[in-house]
């Protein structure tokens, strides 16, 4: 099968179109088809070793999204304390999640023992499986905004709040909490650059050839 000149389009200009998105959220359902749409893309990333070690968990009670939303106050309490200055200020000022605005909050998981203890894959690089269950979301974050859906990724949150509020047991890694909602709008821009927190590198800077740049050869 190849992709067209105008299906090439559409994937790029998701790629680039696609936010973070904090507070442009509406309040309007999202349709049951749509959100499985989302999630089986998100479930046909690659895995290593195809473990498949993600799970996500669909959340709208909003006792539950409440209880995340403190966690998120305290964690985001502790990190203020982390800058200083001009810097903690802004830090401050910044809306950096969507908890209880988003109709829906997704949480990714990892089963990192889901097909037993040596996989295809893993055996030199054991963190193989959490970067699975990343590019889940990725799926997941790039279907939504090719429906015009919006996503935000909450870490600031440590993960006993979301074990305790969605029943997740020890064994199982959380790997994300993903606030997912139409939008009234997608910015161009990232906000963190749009508020002056850091400028996007330009893509060169960031591609190298033959080996880690090495100032005396650049
Ligand atoms: C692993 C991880 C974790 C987080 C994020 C991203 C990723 C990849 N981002 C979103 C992040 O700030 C954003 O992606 C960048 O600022 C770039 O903006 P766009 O995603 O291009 O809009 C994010 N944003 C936020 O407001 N609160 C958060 O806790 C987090 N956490």
């Amino acid at each position: 099968m190849k992709i067209t000149q105008e299906e090439r389009n559409a994937v790029y200009k998701t790629i680039f179109a696609r936010r973070d998105v904090r507070k442009e959220f509406i309040d309007k359902p999202i349709p049951d088809d749509v959100l499985e749409r989302i999630l089986i893309a998100a479930h046909h990333a690659p895995s290593v070793g195809f473990m498949q070690p993600w799970d996500f968990i669909v959340v709208q009670n909003p006792q539950t999204k409440r209880k995340i939303k403190q966690g998120f106050l305290t964690a985001h309490a502790e990190a203020t304390n982390m800058f200083e200055g001009e810097r903690k200020e802004k830090y401050q000022n910044l809306k950096l999640e969507g908890i209880e605005e988003a109709p829906l909050g997704i949480c990714v998981t990892c089963d990192r023992s889901r097909t037993g203890s040596a996989v295809l894959g893993r055996t030199a690089k054991p963190e193989m499986d959490l970067f699975s269950a990343v590019c889940a979301v990725q799926n997941l974050w790039l279907a939504a905004r090719a429906e015009n859906i919006g996503v935000g990724w909450v870490s600031i949150v440590h993960d006993h709040v979301i074990r305790d509020a969605l029943h997740i047991p020890e064994s199982i890694d959380i790997i994300a909490y993903l606030c997912v909602g139409y939008v009234e709008h997608f910015q161009t821009t990232p906000d963190l650059e749009r508020f002056g927190w850091l400028p996007r590198r330009e893509a060169k800077s960031a591609i190298h050839f033959e080996s880690w740049p090495n100032p005396i050869n650049e």
